[in-house]
């Protein structure tokens, strides 16, 4: 495999919540114990984490990476480093999206060439077909959650950190809501592409939980494993 020069070096940051020795320890002793059943089918291929924006990916990504024992690489990140801006807001104001979406295919193109990653990708990526034919040399995983979920946590961290959002009129959860939904009936059928997908409301099902806003970042990280395990 010809080496790919990834300007950087990725340690996996993990803040509080993402790191494996602070989750609950069923939790860990189950990622961990999921992780050794899949890895020998793995064959080092990387694994994308695709869905909407405040999905998970970034989060959920982390700690599989570490459950797995892969490096962790978010595209977004890849992209700002590249581009020697601090975040991808920055970037959308100062070149645009379509500036945007060019790094970020180069970016899955630096990626399709390394192997034993787990990817979080940018909401957007599922758009172009270039940026499949990268994934498609690994496993793709779909986080498909509730649009009300995803306006609810987006809300929570300031629309702000999504440029898409920014535009809308209205209250953080309305605006963000509204303009979600819009991307989201775009983007499904490309969503559906992914090789696997994890549904938060199947999760919720499963548990008996009432709702989804108390489905963990590990648990979603657990299901996303046994997805995986039912397409090697
Ligand atoms: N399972 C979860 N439950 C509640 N909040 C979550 C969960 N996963 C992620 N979040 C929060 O949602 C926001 C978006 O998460 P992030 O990982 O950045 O998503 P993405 O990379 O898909 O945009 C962050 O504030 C994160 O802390
Ligand atoms: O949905 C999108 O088009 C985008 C999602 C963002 O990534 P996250 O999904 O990690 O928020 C980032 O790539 C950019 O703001 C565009
Ligand atoms: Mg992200």
């Amino acid at each position: 495999m010809a080496s790919i020069n990834i300007p950087f070096t990725f340690v996996v940051s993990t803040s509080e919540s993402e790191n494996l020795q602070d989750l609950l320890d069923d939790e860990a002793l189950i990622l961990k114990n999921k992780s050794h059943e899949i890895e020998p089918y793995l064959n080092g291929r990387c694994i994308y984490l695709v869905g909407m924006m405040g999905s998970g990916k970034t989060t959920v990504g982390k700690i599989l990476s570490q459950a797995i024992d892969y490096s962790f690489c978010d595209s977004d990140t890849l992209v700002e480093q590249d581009v020697g801006v601090t975040t991808v807001a920055e970037l959308f104001q100062i070149y645009g999206e379509d500036f945007f979406r060019d790094k970020e295919t180069k970016a899955l193109e630096k990626l399709s060439g390394v192997h034993r990653y787990v990817v979080s990708t940018g909401g957007g990526a599922v758009i172009r077909d270039e940026n499949w034919t990268c994934m498609g040399k690994g496993i793709s995983v779909w986080l498909d959650v509730p649009l009300e979920e995803l306006a609810r946590r987006i809300a929570a961290v300031g629309t702000k950190t999504r440029p898409l959002l920014v535009n809308e009129q209205g209250d953080a959860y309305t605006k963000a809501f509204r303009r979600l939904s819009d991307l989201f009936e775009q983007r499904y059928k490309a969503y559906e592409n992914a090789s696997a997908r994890v549904s938060l409301e199947n999760i919720a099902a499963k548990l008996g939980y009432i709702d989804v806003s108390n489905i963990t970042p590990a648990m979603i990280a657990i299901e996303a494993i046994e997805q995986i395990g039912h397409i090697l």
